[in-house]
């Protein structure tokens, strides 16, 4: 769990870190479908693991639910000298799937707020017509609230200053 703040509301995000590797595909897609936001993560030293992308994106597209937002990453990029691919690459790809492109680093930080920002950011924009309910709600809420204590309040000189209401 985290809490981060994306446009002045604070999302409490819950990540989880799914195994890459085979044998723990059962597991792997039970979490699927419970993601609003998946990270496609490929490793910049390993073109093995750039390849692997496709399978990876065939298997949320049949387990996640619709509307999951997707973001590419390229991890590993303080591994310079071992790339093996290429940022245009990266790029390339997440044009063709419609995704956002980070190449991050988790020894050096990089990427790392910005890409949990701008997935969190791309949640939010899938929802926003929930959200945008819920803050009408929530306002008219308030606005009930504020009337009621106005009500509640007994006349006298504190109030009949407000005689009139244009
Ligand atoms: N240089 C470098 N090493 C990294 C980076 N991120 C992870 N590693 C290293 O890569 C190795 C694998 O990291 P994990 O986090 O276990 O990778 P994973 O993809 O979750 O592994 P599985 O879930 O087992 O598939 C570890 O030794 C990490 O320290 C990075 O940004 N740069």
């Amino acid at each position: 769990m985290k809490t981060i703040e994306v446009d002045g509301i604070k999302v409490r995000i819950q990540i989880w870190d799914t195994a890459g590797q085979e044998r723990y595909q059962t597991i792997t897609k039970q979490y699927y479908r419970r993601a609003q936001g998946i990270f496609l993560v490929y490793d910049i030293s390993s073109e093995r693991s750039y390849q692997h992308i496709m399978k990876w994106v065939s298997d949320v597209d049949e387990y996640a639910p619709e509307g999951v937002q997707k973001i590419l990453i390229g991890n590993k990029a303080d591994e310079e000298q071992k790339r093996q691919v290429g940022r245009e690459q990266g790029q390339q790809l997440a044009k063709e799937y419609g995704m956002d492109f980070y190449e991050t680093s988790a020894c050096t930080n990089l990427n790392i707020k910005e890409s949990f920002t701008r997935l969190t950011e791309l949640v939010l924009q899938a929802h926003r017509k929930e959200l945008d309910g819920l803050r009408t709600r929530a306002g008219n809420e308030l606005a009930l609230a504020e009337l009621e204590e106005e009500e509640g309040k007994p006349e006298g000189p504190a109030n009949s200053s407000k005689t009139c209401w244009c």
